[in-house]
């Protein structure tokens, strides 16, 4: 816990919703719910109360390569995931999330737009959100300009008059890729 600090980057690993650890009572726990669970602890937290909050969906690789063989209702969170799939679908590139989106993609979508009402359920706030393949350094950079980003937006923000603009409000529409 620092003083001075504006933003919190909060990392999780998309690959952890069929893996499972120990919690705390010697229980096994699916880690993703684990990570909820932690992510809830932190954001209400009175030591980051009102503090702008960055995402981090990380392992998007194995994420993508995993979706195609064990379903994400494997975690029970995402047990209302059903997604509808193009003929054509296309992994190449994580760039193309509108025009033809992978499985992995549309799962990725799904589990940010969880957190970010998860989020705005317990702080009436917005939550950012970053897709990241932590082994690849343009990636990681990318989420780390986004936030960059933020602390810009936020620094401006009053100078807008707050909430009329629509890039401040707390809808689910906030990704950067
Ligand atoms: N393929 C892949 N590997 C990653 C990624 N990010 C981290 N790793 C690797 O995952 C391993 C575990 O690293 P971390 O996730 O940082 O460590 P951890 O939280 O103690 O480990 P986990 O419980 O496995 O998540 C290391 O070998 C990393 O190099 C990623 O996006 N893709």
């Amino acid at each position: 816990m620092f003083e001075d600090v504006r933003l919190v980057i909060f990392c999780v690993a998309l690959s952890d919703y069929d893996q499972y650890a120990i919690n705390g009572d010697g229980a096994l726990v699916n880690k993703m719910l684990l990570s909820k669970k932690f992510f809830e602890n932190i954001v209400t937290h009175p030591t980051f109360d009102q503090m702008n909050f960055l995402l981090i969906l990380n392992k998007f690789d194995l994420f993508e390569e995993k979706i195609e063989r064990v379903p994400l209702t494997q975690c029970d969170w995402f047990n209302n995931f059903c997604p509808v799939i193009s003929r054509q679908r296309s992994n190449i590139n994580i760039n193309n999330i509108n025009s033809n989106p992978s499985l992995g993609q549309l799962a990725f979508h799904y589990i940010a737009v969880k957190f970010k009402r998860l989020y705005s359920s317990l702080t009436d706030r917005k939550l950012y959100v970053a897709l990241v393949k932590g082994m690849e350094p343009v990636s990681v950079d990318e989420a780390l300009k986004y936030s960059s980003e933020i602390l810009k937006w936020d620094e401006e923000r009053p100078t807008f008059g707050l909430s009329e603009y629509s890039i401040y409000s707390t809808d689910a529409s906030s990704f950067s890729h």
